[in-house]
């Protein structure tokens, strides 16, 4: 397969008409077989597809990179924002307008959902990482099992990070924020902070508890700094505003392109932090959320308000400042149907 075909599938394809020529990069030109090649531009920089939406990008040898960068997007598939990004940063990288100095790997976790327009084609495919993907057969299973096995060809060297790029299905009063994954009692990196807050997410949540997300996959099974990042609000392609991605954009852009990053001193202000208090997972077929679908993520309510009945089961606030985050009643039975999160001070937080 020539390259020119492969430069099509990614620039052109992916260009102005975001939504049907899609499938060109995702299923390859002749629908059939995986793209598996690798060919290096003008600049030096090599370029390997390998597999749809697996594109591993290494500086020339003159260069020494010293950072490994995952950057992933629709694991959710409806989650567009994040995939304009990458395809506008993987455009400007094949027209040699964006010059990685960094090793990165670009994935685009979850093609068949973003063809099906839908936020997962099965299974929510972020609850599929960690071994999880061997607890069933479908194609998102296998998909997980792939990805895994990609990210752990692709991390080599000791500085590794992954920002695993999201939207959320209903509005945020911090618009971005990201989850920081367990880190098994290590400690939490300032430079990470900062270089998110300079990223526009200054928000974060720390879930202090394994998970089979990705990101968490990436701390746990690579030793990574690794996010799952929110940007804003799910939108259909062509109704993002771009502009309010444009802070997360330039700063990965950064982290990419530049020898070592210069970052503001970390400020323990700048930060709102909050810590993950209740997991609540469904377990009844009657389950229901007591406020509407336009409350927003990080809503507070008060102290023994009823926030969702399951079965028999009554929810309501327990502490003082407790939030909701993530609601949503339409998960399958045994999933995480709504979060709550306090504000937590930096200060208490071993930072490194
Ligand atoms: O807005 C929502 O309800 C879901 C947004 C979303 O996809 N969030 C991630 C968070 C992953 C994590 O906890 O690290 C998810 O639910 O998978
Ligand atoms: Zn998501």
């Amino acid at each position: 397969m020539s390259f020119d075909v492969l430069r099509w599938s990614v620039s052109a394809a992916l260009a102005e008409r975001p939504d049907a020529p899609l499938a060109a990069l995702f299923q390859g030109p002749a629908q059939t077989d995986p793209i598996q090649t690798t060919q290096t531009l003008s600049n030096g920089t090599e370029v390997a597809f390998w597999d749809y939406g697996v594109i591993a990008v290494t500086p020339p040898a003159s260069v020494a990179a010293t950072k490994d960068v995952v950057i992933s997007c629709a694991v959710h598939g409806d989650e567009t924002a994040p995939i304009e990004m990458v395809r506008d940063m993987l455009q400007d990288i094949l027209s040699e307008r964006l010059v990685p100095s960094q090793r990165v790997l670009f994935l685009i976790a979850n093609p068949a959902a973003i063809l099906n327009n839908s936020r997962f084609v099965d299974v929510n495919m972020n609850r599929l990482f960690s071994g999880a993907h061997n607890q069933g057969d479908t194609a998102e299973h296998q998909r997980a099992s792939d990805i895994e096995r990609y990210v752990s060809q692709f991390f080599k060297l000791k500085q590794r990070y992954h920002y695993d790029l999201h939207t959320a299905i209903r509005d945020s009063k911090h618009e971005q924020f990201a989850v920081y994954p367990f880190t098994h009692g290590g400690p939490y990196s300032k430079q990470q902070l900062t270089f998110l807050a300079e990223c526009g997410v200054d928000t974060i949540l720390l879930n202090r508890a394994p998970t089979t997300t990705f990101s968490y996959y990436s701390v746990q099974a690579h030793k990574a700094h690794a996010f799952t990042v929110e940007l804003g609000k799910v939108r259909p392609f062509g109704q993002n505003d771009m502009s309010r991605f444009a802070q997360a954009d330039s700063g990965l852009r950064k982290l990419i392109s530049t020898a070592a990053l210069e970052l503001r001193e970390f400020s323990p202000s700048r930060h709102h932090v909050y810590d993950v208090c209740r997991t609540i997972n469904r377990q009844a077929e009657q389950f229901a959320l007591n406020f509407p679908d336009n409350v927003a993520n990080f809503t507070e309510f008060a102290q023994g308000h009823l926030l969702a009945t399951d079965g028999e089961i009554e929810y309501r606030v327990e502490q003082p400042g407790e939030r909701i985050i993530f609601p949503n009643a339409n998960v399958a039975i045994g999933q995480r149907a709504l979060l709550t999160v306090v504000p937590i001070a930096l200060e208490q937080l071993k930072l490194v």
